[in-house]
């Protein structure tokens, strides 16, 4: 069946371009719901190194997105059926490594091409079927609340049982559904966030804190943290956790910068900290995730204040215009009615 695929081939500039895909191979999704990430504005923007950008384009971007499927070979869905796509791709397992450490796994619209595409061939394990009420533009970045489940499982794994004061670093999405997960993750702990938009902040309204990051509370100490700021907000982040984090602490790490961040090793060692990376998700974490939306019926109402900017793709053109608008974009997600 042939395919229309939509590529990125250089900063700004999309193309489109044609792929055959065997109907008789796993299960074919039309994209219905998509999702702009950071990542892929770095893509799009060409903010990434240059020789990154020569090796990945041309490549099709989003990782964040929902569909319909249209036929399954393998028996696992019906057609119609609203799916979850997930965008790590294993080829192999392993007893330690979970599947989007692993080195040789692919990932959609980093290492290989993302849903911008007619449709979409994948394995029926790379989909997970969607509640039928949840809210389809919320829905779309069921991926990016996967990666705050999938820190947040780890973080319990990782750090001391003393989780009376947890804080969030940073005011935007990723801090937003971290703070709102933690909530009903660590019912027992105060969740304070620290961000530097008071108007973005007082989004927040499920945190027990809110807190400019020049303006912390004197002796407010935390016995835990997550890092969910980035690019070049995250080295002041990292230093003002560790200054006010306790001896013991675990400090799990989200934001993504392009460069090395330095940081204070010196307090590191003295106060005995514990800093762990957290990066994607996968299938079990898709599926938590779906769960707590059944659970939770609350956490996709609070997660509809994050729908920005709607834009219908009918046409080409109408998908530089979704990334442009969401430069632009004063808070929240960027989501595109894949119509095209
Ligand atoms: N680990 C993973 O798998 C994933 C990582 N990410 C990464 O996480 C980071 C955040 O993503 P996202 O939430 O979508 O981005 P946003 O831009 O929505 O949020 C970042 C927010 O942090 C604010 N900020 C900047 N500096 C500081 C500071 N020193 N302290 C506190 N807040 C600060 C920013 O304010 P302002 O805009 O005014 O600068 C912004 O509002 C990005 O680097 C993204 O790539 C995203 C998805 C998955
Ligand atoms: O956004 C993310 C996951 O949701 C990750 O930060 C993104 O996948 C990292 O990939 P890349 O190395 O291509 O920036
Ligand atoms: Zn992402």
């Amino acid at each position: 069946m042939i395919n229309t695929v939509y590529r990125l081939c250089a900063p700004r500039r999309f193309e489109i371009a044609f792929s055959d895909l065997d109907v008789t191979q796993g299960v074919i999704v039309r994209p219905t719901h998509l999702s702009i990430c950071n990542a892929d504005q770095r893509y799009y923007q060409g903010t990434r190194d240059i020789k990154v950008l020569k090796e990945k384009l041309p490549m099709a971007l989003i990782h964040e997105g929902i569909g319909q499927v249209v036929y399954d070979s393998t028996d696992s869905f019906q057609p119609g059926d609203r799916v979850v796509m997930v965008p790590n791709i294993p080829c192999e397992e392993d007893e330690v490594i979970a599947e989007n450490y692993l080195r040789s796994s692919k990932f959609c619209g980093s290492s290989s091409d993302g849903f911008m595409q007619e449709y979409y061939q994948l394995t029926p394990d790379r989909l997970v079927k969607l509640p039928e009420s949840v809210d389809l533009d919320v829905a779309a970045f069921t991926e990016l609340v996967s990666v705050s489940v999938h820190a947040i499982t780890r973080f319990k794994s990782v750090a001391h049982n003393r989780r009376e004061i947890v804080g969030v670093w940073g005011d935007g999405n990723l801090a937003y559904i971290t703070s709102l997960l933690l909530k009903k993750m660590l019912p027992h702990s105060e969740i304070h966030v620290f961000g530097i938009n008071r108007e973005k902040l007082s989004d927040f309204s499920f945190a027990d804190g809110t807190h400019l990051t020049t303006d912390i509370p004197e002796g407010l100490a935390l016995d835990h943290a997550f890092e969910c700021v980035g690019g070049n907000g995250s080295p002041i982040a990292i230093e003002q956790i560790i200054g006010v984090i306790r001896p013991e602490g675990t400090i799990s790490i989200l934001g993504v910068s392009e460069y090395p961040v330095p940081i204070n090793t010196r307090m590191i060692l003295e106060k005995g900290l514990r800093l762990f990376g957290t990066s994607r998700s996968g299938r079990i974490d898709f599926q938590r995730t779906v769960e707590l939306y059944r659970e939770y019926p609350e956490i996709p109402i609070h997660l509809s204040r994050l729908v920005g900017n709607i834009v219908e793709i009918n046409k080409y053109a109408d998908i530089k215009e979704a990334f442009e608008v969401d430069i632009k974009k004063a808070f929240g997600k960027t989501i595109m009615h894949w119509n095209i």
